[in-house]
C-alpha cells in the first residue's frame, strides 16, 4: 500500500497526517506504530487521520499515538488537524469544528498559528500524596481530553522526567488507563514552564497541548492566577492557555493557542 503523508509539528509534538476523508486506509496498530518509528518509518509522536464527520462536527479527527494506540484527544495534534484541513481547503476556511472522542473541537486559523476551544475539563484533583519512583510527591490531576498528572518542581532542569515521568504513567492511582505526567515550574505570575512525559510515547516530547492545559488550570487551581497563562515547553516554544471560571472549578471557554507548522510531504510503503 502507498501512502501519501504530511509531516507537521505543534510546537515540537509532532505528526503524520492523513488525508482519510474517502475511508480508503485502514492501519494495524503495528503499521501506525511502524509509521511512527524514528528509525524504522517516518518518524512521530502520533498519527492523525481526517474522517468524514458521523455527527454534527464539520470533519471527525483520529488520534494515535506513536505505539498505535487510539487517544481521545490531542491538544497540538488538534491544531495541527486545523490547518492540515484548511490546507485541503485551499486555505480558505477560518473556522472548523471537528469530532474528537473527547468532544467536539473548535479551531480557529491566524496565519501559522491555530485557537482550538478545548474539551471541557474534568476529574480534577489536587494534592494527592503518591510514592513515586521512591520519592514522595505531591500530584495534582485533571483530564483536558486525556488524563494528566501535575507535579509541581522548583528546578525542571534536574527533575528525573523519564524515571518519575514512567512512574507516574503506570502508576496504582491512574490504572487502568494511566496517565500522562507533567512537571510545572512557576516562572513569574501568570507563566509557567513544564515538561511532560506523555503516556503512548512513552517519553519525555517537546511539547503536549492537553498537558499545558492541565499544568495551566492546576496553577490557576493552587494560584488563583486568572487566564491567559502562558506556557514554556521543552521545545522552546510558549503557547496561550485561555479559560473562563464561571464558578468554582468549573472552566468554560478553555483554549489553546500557537504554531501547527509543516514540515515536508511524502509517499511511503507499507
Ligand atoms: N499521549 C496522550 C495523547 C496526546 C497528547 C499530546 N500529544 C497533546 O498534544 O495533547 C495520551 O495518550 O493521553
Amino acid at each position: 500500500m502507498t501512502l501519501n503523508f504530511t509531516k507537521m509539528n505543534g510546537a515540537g509534538n509532532d505528526f503524520v497526517m492523513l488525508d482519510n476523508r474517502d475511508l480508503s486506509i485502514s492501519l494495524t496498530k503495528e503499521q501506525i506504530e511502524k509509521l511512527c518509528d524514528r528509525h524504522r518509518g517516518i518518524g512521530a509522536d502520533g498519527l492523525l487521520c481526517v474522517e468524514p464527520a458521523t455527527a454534527d462536527g464539520d470533519f471527525k479527527m483520529r488520534y494515535y499515538n506513536a505505539d498505535g494506540g487510539e487517544a481521545e484527544m490531542c491538544g497540538n495534534g488538534a491544531r495541527c488537524f486545523g490547518r492540515f484541513v484548511n490546507h485541503l481547503h485551499g486555505d480558505k476556511l477560518t473556522k472548523i469544528r471537528f469530532e474528537t472522542l473527547a468532544g467536539i473541537i473548535s479551531a480557529e486559523f491566524e496565519g501559522s498559528q491555530v485557537r482550538i476551544n478545548m474539551s471541557t475539563p474534568h476529574n480534577l484533583k489536587l494534592s494527592n500524596h503518591l510514592e513515586v519512583a521512591g520519592a514522595g510527591l505531591t500530584v495534582h490531576s485533571v483530564n483536558t481530553g486525556v488524563p494528566h498528572a501535575v507535579v509541581m518542581v522548583d528546578d525542571l532542569e534536574t527533575v528525573p522526567v523519564r524515571e518519575w515521568g514512567a512512574a507516574l504513567r503506570y502508576h496504582e492511582a491512574f490504572k487502568p488507563k494511566g496517565t500522562n505526567a507533567n512537571f510545572s515550574k512557576v516562572v513569574a505570575p501568570g507563566s509557567i514552564a513544564i515538561r511532560t512525559y506523555e503516556r503512548g510515547v512513552e517519553d519525555e516530547t517537546l511539547a503536549c497541548g492537553t498537558g499545558m492545559v492541565a499544568c495551566a488550570l492546576i496553577y490557576h487551581e493552587l494560584t488563583g492566577e486568572p487566564g491567559p497563562i502562558s506556557v514554556l515547553v521543552k521545545g522552546g516554544d510558549t503557547l496561550k492557555v485561555g479559560f473562563e471560571e464561571p464558578n468554582k472549578s468549573e472552566y468554560t471557554n478553555v483554549t489553546l493557542f500557537g504554531p501547527a507548522d509543516f514540515v515536508f510531504q511524502g509517499t511511503v510503503q507499507l
